[in-house]
């Protein structure tokens, strides 16, 4: 069976590209590719199914709520979300059953491994420090992946019971030790010629060990995308963060 697209962002780095796998896959049909400027109900005018959304943290809360209202299915690659966030789209899917949703922060297998293994090998070092690195017309700082890397890696040692990271600084030009995500430092690059990049560094006695994951092209998030396009509608959770379970993590 066919499943109906529609995306949002269309016109942007990620939205083209989401819409030229769509058009290249057997299985789904793009409906609707609307970007700034375009009415939502574009979408269900089409008969969107899986509405994709790659456009910006301060419009996708209207656009996931609309998503939500109307049934529609929602993969979710826009960053910005918090548990703040999280819980309003729970409180829209609780009034309104019918739509699934997936946010993930990042949609590359490699990211989603990279990830996992940070998560893993965190307790065992004494020091934990996140760099990102991106082209420079991101719009957010941190990137969501590195805020949720930050996340896993504090809960992993938090559940472990690993001290934090030690850290003497006493005197600092404010930002010289990057953003402080749950007690784990995370630094961010912007830099041309960069896509998407990502090293979690641990650090513990008398060794490093550095986890680095690189996206060459925007190609390479696709894989990740058109997963959750096939699957959104069958999680087992209305409101799915991150790609991990539909790999098998
Ligand atoms: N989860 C993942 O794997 C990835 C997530 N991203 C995230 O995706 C988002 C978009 O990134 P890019 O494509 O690089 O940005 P971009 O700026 O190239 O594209 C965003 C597009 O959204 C459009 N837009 C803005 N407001 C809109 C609205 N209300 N309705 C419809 N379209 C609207 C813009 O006109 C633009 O064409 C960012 O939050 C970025 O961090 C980017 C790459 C991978
Ligand atoms: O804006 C980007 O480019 C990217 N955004 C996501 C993020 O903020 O983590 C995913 C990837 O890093 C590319």
């Amino acid at each position: 069976m066919v499943i109906r697209v529609g995306v949002l962002g269309a016109r942007g780095r990620m939205g083209a590209e989401v819409c030229r796998a769509v058009e290249g896959a057997d299985d789904l049909e793009l409906v609707a590719a609307l970007d700034h400027g375009d009415a939502l109900d574009g979408l269900t005018e089409a008969g969107a199914e899986v509405v994709v959304d790659f456009t910006h943290p301060d419009v996708v809360m209207g656009n996931l709520r609309y998503l939500v209202e109307h049934g529609v299915h929602a993969v979710v690659g826009t960053t910005g979300f918090d548990a703040a966030r999280l819980d309003t789209v729970r409180s829209w899917q609780a009034e309104r059953p019918g739509a699934q949703v997936l946010v993930a922060p990042n949609f590359g297998i490699g990211a989603v491994l990279m990830m996992h293994f940070a998560t893993k090998a965190a307790p065992f070092f004494e020091s934990v420090e996140i760099v990102e690195l991106h082209h420079p017309n991101k719009a957010d700082a941190p990137s969501g992946t590195a805020r949720r890397t930050a996340e896993l890696v504090a809960a992993a040692r938090a559940e472990a019971g690993t001290d934090p990271s030690p850290d003497a600084t006493s005197q600092e030009i404010p930002g010289a030790r990057g953003a402080d995500v749950e007690g784990v430092r995370v630094h961010a690059v912007r830099l041309s010629g960069l896509i998407a990049h990502q090293e979690v560094l641990l650090g513990g006695h008398g060794e490093t060990f550095t986890i680095r994951h690189d996206s060459m092209n925007r190609e390479s998030f696709m894989p990740g995308v058109l997963l959750g396009v096939r699957r959104v509608a069958d999680l087992p959770d209305r409101l799915t963060v991150g790609i991990e379970s539909l790999l098998g993590l």
